[in-house]
């Protein structure tokens, strides 16, 4: 009765995936089980929390969208604002769990734990690593330590920050990693251990709310290339975007004919940010002539969760040097 209140959201994923047989580990059916039947396969959760479910979408989370990062973001902040929840534990599709982990790092109003969890395994396989994972999480939701140090992903035995994660193998379980700036922590034996957390604005120090949005501004990734051209920038901006991350090669860098389409692009009030596609490093001044054109740059942020902060920044100002700001804080 002392336990803590875990509330787990279900969006589906592989950790709720169904397979013919119990060999198959691809090519399965991401998000058909529902939350009751992810409770009822580990009932040890029961020792650490007290814990209920709440199914919010069923899909494969390559088909995440703004609307439902809206809903889910919404509903852990309802979730959290109510004195008899302490934390919230979401099950989610690998694709783009790193994704929305750290929308939700920028957007929860509160330091209660937040929780992300997956599988690489469907249910259904040998070796399954969804209930161990999902145990694994609720443990570290319980744990009173993890309020305030942001929203989390537990999968593998370890706990790694939102901001730093990212998937570093499409079939591997041990595929959430932050490669640069390392985990924060482990589940190891009977214990929850921290190690480590980010300096970066988070949640309860963020500025940024959804809770009056029911969309967010349109910002594209640009993949750099060999023979890279204008064709993505001049579609992008055709397309409405506010927004482009540039997934530049090396340092962020440009290519010249990519760089006239993006320069056009400031020219017409589009917001551009240098990323890279490099996994590791910050991406930073390097060329003087992307400054002068205006381009920002995203700090470690990879393309993808560059994106989602620009989004979010985007419902604030349009001004370059606050969005720079939001970049070097975030
Ligand atoms: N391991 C996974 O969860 C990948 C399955 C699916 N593509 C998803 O992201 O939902």
């Amino acid at each position: 009765a002392d336990l803590p209140s875990v509330k787990i959201l279900a969006t589906g994923g592989t950790i709720a995936g169904t397979a013919a047989s119990s060999t198959q580990t691809t090519g399965y059916k991401a998000g058909d089980l529902g939350i009751q039947t992810l409770i009822e396969a580990v009932p040890a959760m029961k020792d650490y929390a007290n814990v209920s479910g709440e199914q919010v979408v069923k899909i494969s989370s390559n088909n995440m969208d703004t609307k439902t990062l809206l809903k889910l973001a919404k509903r852990v902040n309802e979730l959290l604002a109510d004195p008899k929840v302490d934390a919230v534990v979401i099950t989610h599709g690998t694709d783009t769990l790193e994704e929305t982990a750290y929308f939700l790092n920028l957007v929860t109003k509160s330091d209660k734990p937040v929780i992300l969890v997956g599988a690489m395994r469907p249910a259904t396989a040998i070796s399954a690593d969804g209930p161990m994972n999902l145990l694994e999480a609720v443990r570290v939701a319980s744990t009173p330590e993890a309020k305030g140090k942001g929203v989390m992903i537990v999968m593998n035995d370890e706990i790694n920050g939102a901001r730093d994660v990212t998937k570093t193998n499409t079939t591997n379980p041990a595929t959430f990693k932050s490669p640069e700036l390392g985990a924060m922590g482990y589940v190891s034996g009977n214990k929850v251990r921290f190690y480590k957390q980010s300096t970066k604005r988070h949640t309860t120090n963020s500025e940024f709310d959804v809770s009056k949005l029911e969309t967010l501004p349109r910002v594209d990734i640009i993949y750099s290339h060999v023979d890279d051209d204008r064709i993505m920038a001049d579609a992008a901006v055709a397309a409405g975007a506010k927004g482009i991350i540039h997934a530049g090669t090396g340092n962020g860098s440009i290519a010249n004919p990519t760089m006239e389409g993006l320069k056009d692009a400031v020219a017409k009030g589009v917001v551009v940010v240098r990323s890279a596609r490099v996994p590791n490093g910050a991406t930073t001044v390097s060329l003087p002539m992307w400054t002068k054109a205006g381009f920002l740059e995203s700090d470690t942020l990879n393309p993808q969760k560059a994106r989602l902060l620009l989004q979010l920044a985007l419902t604030k100002t349009q001004d370059p040097k606050e969005i720079q700001r939001m970049f070097d804080q975030y």
